[in-house]
């Protein structure tokens, strides 16, 4: 990188290595606003392995940025073989990324999720290593929604069963009698974006609704023209139900055989949101002995489905092989949104779905970003006072930043706690579990009333060897100050190299530290004294020119009146 963008430095610092080469003008998404100088050297080294099909639109994006490497179904073997290349890796649902394919990632940046689910993707394995997930949150939802409709209407027509009866040359009307949905209720589970559509559609078609999704409120449902009501209900009434979930601990196995038994004998189950959601042989046996009408699936526990009682239950099951994003129009809008997001990280912009950033979207991200920038140096700063080991870190919003999403701030200043220790291996994706690991308690206050400055951070830091603060604001140009270090009122930038020390506030003691930083060849940029009362204890802030030579802080310390010294290198 051969110059910052912006105020953009600190994301930038987050994921691109150190780059080299000469440079080049890129401009990239409008919507940052943002030219970039980039290096040659880095456009020809990232590297993007697709590993599932994708749309031409993403790749044509990420063939401007980066070579891109098309290898769809590789072994796993062979994935983790070649992983090691990679900066990016994009996939769909048919790639598994396990553990051991993100270990072997070790220039891997992000993974592009072109859809919805993750569930093929171990987040928790990727964010221990700093690697942010995106996915495409919306690009599929209508073709997904009408997907689950037209499974309802093929299930209630027969139409796939009647289809194979004709192209096998058979006139057969009397097999192939359907029920209509017009005044049926359908029970949807899951009243997200999927959910909220098929509702739209099924209201139009004259079907009563009924919605269980413990997270949507009353009026969002009752503007989709839904009843809420608990699960126990939904099963009981509906004579369709369409299933709109991610599968987790609480929505595996949902669809059993103790709740099948509380259904209509005539109900239809149609699942195009996740496999594991149903119980199969519990289906495949209410289904087969007539417990319930039937079921459409496009998702199953295991895929490719392979031997299953799913497929001998004739007309009342309708089957498909995971195809509710297979439309053109949703494979062109995963494959654009993720591969726009893949660019923009590999540049070092933030990503704008990111399953794993903590509250770090771009809107709360171009609010914030010289605070993140603030966060980010006053936990460097804390982290090297405080040395050892660090039991907790209390972040203190003052003024404005009292009322602000604090959660970028913390993972911002985490960061920077965290950086001495582990360098470029920390980033605003792993910083919160990082600091986890290390059994940082971490506290968050806000103080309003503080107002110094318009926003202020006070970040104190308790450790094995002493506790610290420094407190820090912007000034009107976004300048960083530190404005007090252990409760010491000044008003100095940060630097790269700093010496600070506490000392008793007697006569001679700067000029003994200006001689001995003198007789080390260390010339001192500036200087300042922190003091709450005359001639009691006091605080010291040098910037240097030059880092400290091996050994000059064990002198100051014995300068007389100096309690201790410390460097800062940021
Ligand atoms: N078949 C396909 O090809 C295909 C395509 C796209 C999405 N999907 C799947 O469809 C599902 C829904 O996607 P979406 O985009 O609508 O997601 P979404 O996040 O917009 O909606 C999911 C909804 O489920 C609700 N929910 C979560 N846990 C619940 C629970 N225990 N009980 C009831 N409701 C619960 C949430 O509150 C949310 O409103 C996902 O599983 C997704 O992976 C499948
Ligand atoms: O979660 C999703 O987006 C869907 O399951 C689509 O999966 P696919 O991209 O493999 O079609």
């Amino acid at each position: 990188m051969t110059a910052a963008v912006g105020d953009s430095q600190t994301i930038l610092q987050t994921f691109l290595p150190t780059p080299q080469g000469a440079a080049i003008k890129f401009s990239c998404g409008s919507k940052f606003g943002v030219v970039f100088s980039l290096s040659t050297h880095l456009l020809t080294m990232s590297k993007v392995l697709v590993s599932d099909p994708i749309d031409q639109a993403g790749i044509d994006i990420l063939s401007q940025v980066a070579q891109v490497d098309v290898k769809t179904g590789l072994p796993q073997e062979e994935l983790i073989r070649i992983m090691p290349d990679y900066d990016a890796l994009m996939i769909r649902s048919g790639t598994q990324v396990t553990k051991e394919i993100i270990e072997a990632g070790k220039q891997l940046k992000i993974i592009g999720r072109a859809g919805v689910g993750v569930d093929n993707v171990d987040v928790p394995a990727a964010t221990r290593q700093g690697i942010v997930v995106v996915n495409s949150p919306e690009g599929n939802t209508i073709a997904a929604a009408e997907h689950a409709l037209a499974m309802m209407l093929s299930l209630s027509r027969y139409i796939p069963d009647a289809n194979a009866s004709v192209t096998s040359g058979n006139w057969d009307r009397k097999s192939f009698m359907g029920v209509e949905v017009y005044k049926k209720t359908l029970g949807i589970v899951g009243l997200g974006k999927i959910g909220s559509h098929v509702a739209t559609v099924a209201r139009a078609m004259g079907m009563k609704l009924l919605a269980y999704d413990p997270f949507i409120s009353n009026d969002r449902a009752e503007q989709l023209g839904c009843r809420l009501v608990d699960l126990d209900l939904l099963f009981r009434e509906a004579d369709f139900i369409t299933l709109h979930i991610p599968k987790t601990p609480e929505t595996a196995n949902m669809i059993n055989a103790e709740t099948l038994a509380k259904m209509k004998p005539t109900v239809r189950i149609i699942n195009c949101a996740r496999g594991g959601i149903i119980d199969e042989a519990a289906l495949a046996e209410a289904i087969a002995s007539g417990k319930i009408g039937g079921a459409a699936l496009d998702v199953f526990s295991k895929e490719p489905l392979g031997e299953s009682p799913l497929l001998h239950l004739g007309k009342a099951a309708v089957l498909t092989p995971h195809l509710g994003a297979s439309t053109a129009e949703a494979q062109v809008n995963v494959s654009i949104d993720v591969a726009e997001q893949i660019r923009d990280v590999l540049l070092g912009l933030p990503a704008r779905s990111a399953v794993n950033i903590p509250g770090l979207y771009p809107d709360a991200i171009e609010k914030l970003r010289p605070y993140l920038r603030l966060a980010e140096t006053l936990g460097n700063m804390v982290g090297q006072l405080a040395g050892g080991r660090i039991e907790s870190l209390n972040i203190r919003m003052e003024g404005d930043l009292a009322s602000v999403d604090s959660k970028p701030l913390v993972v911002a200043a985490l960061k920077g706690l965290l950086y001495p220790a582990l360098r470029e291996r920390v980033n605003y994706v792993n910083a919160g579990i990082e600091a986890k690991e290390r059994g940082i308690r971490v506290i968050e206050t806000r103080d309003a009333a503080i107002r110094d400055y318009a926003g202020s951070l006070h970040l104190e830091a308790k450790g094995s060897l002493g506790d610290h603060s420094v407190t820090g604001a912007l000034l009107g140009n976004d300048e960083i100050r530190i404005t007090a270090v252990n409760e010491f009122p000044v008003n100095v930038p940060p630097t790269q190299n700093m010496l600070f020390t506490l000392h008793r506030d007697m006569p001679g003691i700067i000029g003994k530290i200006g001689s001995l930083l003198g007789s080390f060849n260390v010339n001192i940029a500036s200087m300042q004294v922190g003091r709450k009362i005359v001639r009691g204890d006091a605080v010291m802030v040098l910037s240097l020119d030059d880092p400290l030579p091996e050994g000059i802080l064990a002198e100051i310390t014995k300068v007389q009146g100096i309690r201790d010294a410390y460097t800062v290198t940021l």
